[in-house]
């Protein structure tokens, strides 16, 4: 069994983000990182990406640490940086992973734009801001990694988008990877998320079931975090 381990870790800058975070995570579950804005979702998926050192702590995929080469080969992060050039195509795009990542499966790609009826052909700068969004979820999705972050996926998605993105993610559930989803919609995501994490500074944070959470308390997921928000003035 494939296992992302969070060991006690913390994030620092002038003002404590996050501290003593423990996790595991099996493939196969899907996880809600939730919480008001500035509570260190974004900061929480860019350390386990790899691309923020955290303070103290670590971070382990199958025993091997971050610097490993089965860690940085196992991670696909959709993150909010917008790192293609302006005047590129898709197709262009495609080309570039093909030769940087070893992991990247073109055709999975290929296929993935093509459900979502995005031409190959289009400059970046020709696209929508949700229609860039699905073409960073398509490529990461087309590396062969067992672990894919995406941070505020749903951000620019229309409805029905959103509903094709989640679909996508249940598979690559099916698919056994890790998945880690850093978002702010909170209503639609009671079919989606295995798991979540409430991020909170002000208390002790861990990850939960959710199926368990939403029998335990009889409530849906919008209702616990309504909860939770008012519980903690986050
Ligand atoms: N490079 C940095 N230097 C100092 N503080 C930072 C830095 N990056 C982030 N922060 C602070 O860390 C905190 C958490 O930021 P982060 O972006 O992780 O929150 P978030 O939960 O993702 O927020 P949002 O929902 O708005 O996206 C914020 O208070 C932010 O100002």
């Amino acid at each position: 069994m494939n296992k992302l381990k969070v060991n006690n870790i913390g994030k620092q800058y002038q003002k404590s983000i996050f501290q003593e975070l423990s996790f595991n995570l099996n493939e196969g579950q899907i996880l809600g990182v939730l919480g008001k804005n500035g509570t260190g979702k974004t900061t929480l998926l860019d350390c386990i990406s790899g691309q923020r050192q955290v303070s103290t702590g670590s971070i382990l995929y199958n025993d091997q640490p971050q610097n490993s080469e089965l860690f940085k080969s196992s991670i696909a992060y959709v993150s909010t940086t917008n790192y293609f050039e302006q005047t590129e195509t898709v197709q262009q795009i495609l080309m570039e992973y093909t030769i940087l990542f070893p992991e990247f499966r073109l055709e999975k790609a290929v296929e993935q734009l093509e459900i979502w009826n995005i031409s190959p052909k289009q400059k970046w700068l020709e696209l929508s801001e949700g229609t860039k969004v699905k073409v960073k979820i398509a490529c990461e999705y087309a590396k062969e990694t067992s672990i894919l972050l995406l941070d505020e996926p749903f951000a620019y998605l229309d409805y029905s988008s959103r509903i094709q993105v989640k679909k996508m993610l249940r598979r690559a559930s099916g698919e056994e990877k890790i998945i880690l989803v850093s978002t702010n919609f909170i209503e639609e995501m009671d079919t989606l998320f295995t798991d979540v994490l409430f991020m909170n500074p002000f208390r002790y944070c861990e990850v939960i079931n959710l199926e368990d959470l939403r029998e335990q308390k009889n409530m849906s997921l919008k209702e616990i975090y309504e909860e939770e928000a008012n519980d903690t003035f986050i």
